[in-house]
């Protein structure tokens, strides 16, 4: 596996990523949700850094079943707190092709919420990637498949403490077990 984010660096984009969503918000509470699985590393590790006042929620969103490209996009608010009238920052690990915080923001908003921001560690520089951009972003990516903090293929490597680039014969090596 090839490092491409090592772990210093990571907690350096996290932190920089935290300065720049307080500056934002400026103090005004927010309602910030983990978009699971992917985020959560992130999500423990930037809203300890935040300095406003949060509610906390989560929120189940999963397309990658199974492999390195998307499919059908699952949504479960079930374990959602309510975000009616509340200013909502998600948060997950990486906009890719972008489908699943563009669907999550319409949910949400649909639900109520005054408005809808979103936070991600990674975005990929990719062509034909849909909605709108993320508003705040730790590192920019070449559109490579990435796994580590929080970031899986096969439901493995979310405990790696840096993001690495899974080579092809990992991938097939992975794929086997
Ligand atoms: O921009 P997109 O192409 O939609 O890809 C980004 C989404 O894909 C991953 O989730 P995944 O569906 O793998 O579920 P997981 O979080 O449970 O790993 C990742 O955590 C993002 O939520
Ligand atoms: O590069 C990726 N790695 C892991 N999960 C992902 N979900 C979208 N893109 C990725």
């Amino acid at each position: 596996m090839r490092t491409l984010i090592d772990e210093s660096q990571l907690d350096d984009g996290v932190s920089k990523l935290a300065k720049e969503i307080d500056s934002n918000y400026g103090g005004r509470p927010i309602t910030v949700v983990a978009v699971m699985t992917g985020s959560l590393v992130l999500f423990a590790d930037l809203i300890r850094r935040l300095s406003m006042p949060q509610r906390v929620g989560v929120i189940h969103a999963s397309s990658y079943r199974g492999g390195t490209q998307a499919g059908k996009l699952e949504i479960d608010s079930k374990m959602l707190i309510d975000v009616q009238n509340r200013d909502v920052l998600l948060v997950d690990d990486i906009y890719d092709t972008g489908a699943t915080l563009t669907k999550l923001s319409a949910a949400i908003a649909e639900m109520g919420a005054s408005s809808v921001s979103t936070a991600v560690l990674l975005k990929k520089l990719r062509p034909k990637q849909i909605g709108p951009k993320p508003d705040f972003v730790a590192f920019e990516i070449p559109d490579e498949f990435v796994v580590g903090y929080g970031l899986d293929y096969l439901d493995m490597y979310r405990n790696l403490p840096f993001i690495g680039v899974l080579e092809p014969d990992e991938i097939e090596a992975t794929a086997r077990q």
